[in-house]
């Protein structure tokens, strides 16, 4: 296809070009939101208790008014990506809030604002810029992040505790608003458990929620020692520092939040033999009975239908990202068909229950 002997057309030319325009500049709509946040714009609006004028937010914001022009154009973007809407009056526009602003309230239960400083922190940023470098080099380099940083994420977040704080905050945030959906929508799936172990269950907000919401269930929180050193449980929950590759506790169900999207499929089938060893020594202990499975909270990029674009989308970048990362990727059906056959299980059943994410539920 040429566009200079006229096979294409001078529309698709021009439109061929602005698709290129939005693609590269599509990076300002996360910096967009970013400088919201940092603003605390939601915050603003949602402390006027009504919708907001562009004096009274530059008031609020203390930004002079020769200002006034680049806010606008500010909140014009970031109404355009559908974070406020514009409430018009016989006086002049307002500003109001959308259910994805109100994720950005800081002090909600359910903020996901710690992800902001988490993905564009220039640790985060900097490996997709040695992406092709990466993909062309002959080095052992696990991932671009390991190639710009020298060190493995993991092995990162162990020495700095800028980075620790900052994964664990987001991770945090996360399992808020997954337990809020487990626990309302899904409950039945935990019910009738003795004893749960939340592998790589971070600094142990999930199984907290879940310890909470059953007295009588025994919950483990298992991860590295620079996560969970220094925590106290309660009266039944527990905090094991350990490398679940090595040993995870028994119990009758291993929970795996977001785990198994980290690791390639060799090591995902290490976890997966460990997880079967741990809910196989449950069942050899008859005192503890219970039901022996195991419960993944991760991706399974195909169980929408193939014309849903914006989930396919948000796939696919968490897929690019989980590369770049970790060396991570996010699984078809079929993809993690293999994995759990690979490590000797028997049956499983998907349930696309959060989302864009699903509960894999998996029978030794
Ligand atoms: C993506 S985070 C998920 C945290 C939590 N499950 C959640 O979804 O909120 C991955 C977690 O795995 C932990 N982790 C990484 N390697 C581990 C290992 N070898 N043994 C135990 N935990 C590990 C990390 O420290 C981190 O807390
Ligand atoms: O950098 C990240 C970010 C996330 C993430 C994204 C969206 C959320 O609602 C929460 C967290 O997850 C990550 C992850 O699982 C990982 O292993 C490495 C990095 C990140």
């Amino acid at each position: 296809m040429a566009f200079e002997n006229g096979e294409v057309s001078k529309e698709q030319l021009l439109h061929a070009q602005a698709h290129v325009w939005n693609h590269l500049f599509s990076f300002i709509n996360s910096m967009s939101l970013k400088c919201a946040i940092e603003l605390g714009i939601p915050d603003i609006i949602h402390n006027h208790a009504k919708p907001i004028s562009l004096s009274q937010l530059l008031d609020a914001l203390q930004i002079p008014k020769v200002k006034s022009h680049f806010v606008y154009r500010l909140m014009r973007m970031l109404i355009h990506s559908e974070f406020f809407v514009k409430v018009s009056d016989d006086e002049e526009e307002r500003y109001w809030l959308t259910p994805a602003s109100c994720l950005f309230l800081r002090n909600a239960p359910l903020t996901v604002t710690p992800l902001v400083p988490l993905i564009l922190d220039p640790i985060f940023t900097t490996p997709f810029d040695h992406l092709s470098e990466w993909l062309a080099s002959e080095h052992n380099y696990l991932s671009p992040f390991e190639m710009a940083h020298g060190r493995k994420l993991f092995e990162l977040a162990g020495q700095e505790l800028r980075v620790n704080e900052l994964l664990n905050e987001a991770m945090c945030s996360d399992a808020r608003i997954l337990t809020h959906v487990l626990l309302r929508e899904h409950r039945q799936v935990l019910e009738g458990m003795k004893l749960l172990v939340d592998v790589g269950g971070g600094i142990g907000t999930t199984a907290k929620a879940i310890a909470d919401a059953f007295p009588d269930m025994k919950c483990i929180v298992l991860d590295l020692p620079h996560v969970v050193g220094g925590l106290e449980g309660t009266n039944n929950l527990t905090y094991v520092a350990g490398d679940m590759f090595e040993t995870i506790p028994s119990a009758d169900t291993v929970f795996l939040k977001w785990i198994l999207h980290d690791w390639n499929d060799e090591d995902c089938v290490k976890i997966l033999k460990k997880c079967k060893e741990a809910i196989d020594d449950n069942c050899k202990d008859k005192l503890r009975g219970g039901c022996r499975k195991v419960m993944i909270i991760d991706m399974v990029v195909d169980v929408y239908e193939t014309d849903n674009n914006k989930a396919m989308e948000t796939h696919l970048l968490f897929d690019i990202a989980m590369m770049s990362y970790i060396n991570g990727k996010e699984r078809t059906k079929k993809e993690w068909a293999k994995l759990f056959f690979d490590a000797g299980f028997t049956s499983y059943n998907i349930t696309p229950a959060f989302g864009l994410r699903s509960l894999i539920q998996l029978y030794p």
